[in-house]
């Protein structure tokens, strides 16, 4: 577990990375892309429905091959699905015959790793679902739900936790609270994140730099940092440097005709 934390603990970095669906004369999804994210860094990527977004994250968590370019985690090519990883997707993908503790334990028992009992306990308690350990999943709302698949998928204590439009589906109220929750965790677990999302201001709030991306072939249009300390509360979205970083965003999705203003 160790020697494996140490591959994984380092920077991602795309060289040149391009995907292109069906061979020649298929789907380019990714145009030539490179960038690096730092380890323990919150990255968030906003960009246009079908720009490549969800392609991009399946590329870095080796679950799919770039056509050219390469991509590599601290100094270990990535040519295969990367292990230790936690990945959180729109629907929670919770088993319903599992209780919540069962669901949160499911990574330690197909891992076969034995003592997490406690850090489950933890993680439940961290992200205020510690009281309905033994309830199933039919019992909980969707933000619950959303909490119980996040506390799965931090169990084994990835390096690399990466969420695809998780939020989505949630109401606006639940969804503001999942994203200080989200910030918070990333000071507490100190892992890399890389967080798709569609709302500007949830990519803004949850990480310390955004990625806009360009329609497809996506391409990265812009690299903000985002300045703000932690831990974040809701107001800092009225802020004046919030509200710039938000209309910079906007801008690009303005020129590039995919939101009108
Ligand atoms: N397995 C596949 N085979 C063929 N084309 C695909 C495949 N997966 C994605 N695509 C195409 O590649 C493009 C990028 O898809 P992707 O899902 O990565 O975009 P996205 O930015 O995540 O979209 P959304 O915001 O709508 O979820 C789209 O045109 C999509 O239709």
């Amino acid at each position: 577990m160790k020697g494996f934390r140490q591959m994984v603990g380092g920077a991602i970095r795309l060289e040149r990375v391009e995907k292109t669906y069906g061979g020649a004369g298929g789907v380019q999804a990714i145009a030539p892309l490179s960038v690096e994210m730092r380890a323990g860094e919150a990255v968030s990527i906003v960009g246009p429905s079908g720009c490549g977004k969800s392609t991009l994250m399946r590329l870095i968590a080796g679950l799919d091959a770039p056509t050219r370019g390469t991509i590599s985690i601290g100094s270990t090519p990535v040519d295969g699905p990367v292990p230790d990883i936690g990945i959180v997707f729109q629907r929670d993908l919770l088993l319903e015959w599992r209780s919540v503790m069962g669901n949160v334990m499911l990574p330690a028992e197909i891992k076969r790793l034995a003592g997490l009992e406690v850090r489950a306990g933890e993680l439940l308690k961290e992200l205020d679902v510690a009281g309905f350990a033994g309830a199933y999943p039919w019992q909980l709302s969707g933000g619950m739900r959303q909490r119980v698949a996040i506390a799965r998928a931090l169990l084994t204590k990835p390096a690399l936790l990466f969420l695809d439009e998780p939020f989505s589906a949630l109401d606006a109220l639940t969804r503001d609270q999942m994203n200080v929750l989200l910030q918070r965790l990333q000071t507490t677990q100190h892992v890399t994140t890389l967080l798709i999302t569609h709302s500007i201001a949830e990519a803004i709030f949850c990480a310390d730099r955004v990625l806009v991306m360009s329609g497809r072939p996506g391409a990265i249009l812009d690299d903000i940092r985002v300045p703000f300390d932690r831990p974040r509360r809701l107001a800092v979205r009225e802020t004046p440097d919030f509200t710039a970083i938000g209309r910079r965003i906007r801008e690009h999705f303005e020129k590039a005709g995919v939101l009108v203003g």
